[in-house]
């Protein structure tokens, strides 16, 4: 959803049993293809955001996640071209079904700390830092 060129994107961290956090690889022709980034995506008009997680979620990975297993920890305020971006970073420990690429080129669980070796957008580089102080 865009408010006067501001865009609102809402994102999780998908938690494994080892602490894990599930990334995706953003495909070829998207904007900032190949970063590796949470899954998510835009809040559309009139749309609750974590509604608009949970259909994320079942679109780009195939997985049932409650609202009520969302639960917010950080956000970023960063410039996106002409527009401001304000994404919305969630955490999840319980989804249903198996993570599967279904729209980015591929998947990886890593460590927080193993996240900083990989290439993400930068509005990610401080939700990566709230993260780790987190889990
Ligand atoms: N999903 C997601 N988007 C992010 C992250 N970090 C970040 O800067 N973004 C930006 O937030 C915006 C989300 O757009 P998207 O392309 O993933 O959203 P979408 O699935 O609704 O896109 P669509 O327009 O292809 O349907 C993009 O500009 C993307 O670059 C992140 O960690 N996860």
């Amino acid at each position: 959803m865009e408010i006067s060129g501001l865009l609102l994107v809402v994102a999780v961290a998908l938690v494994d049993r080892e602490g894990r956090v599930l990334v995706q690889q953003r495909p070829p022709g998207k904007p900032m293809a190949g970063l590796w980034e949470f899954p998510g995506g835009k809040v559309e008009a009139g749309e609750v955001p974590e509604v608009a997680l949970v259909r994320e979620l079942a679109e780009e990975l195939g997985i049932d996640v409650a609202t009520g297993a969302l639960a917010p920890i950080a956000f970023a305020s960063e410039g996106l071209g002409e527009r401001h971006l304000l994404l919305l970073l969630y955490v999840a420990h319980e989804w249903a079904g198996t993570p599967e690429p279904r729209h980015a080129s591929a998947l990886q669980w890593v460590r927080p700390a193993e996240m900083r070796t990989l290439a993400m957008p930068p509005a990610d580089v401080p939700l990566v830092d709230a993260l780790e102080r987190l889990l």
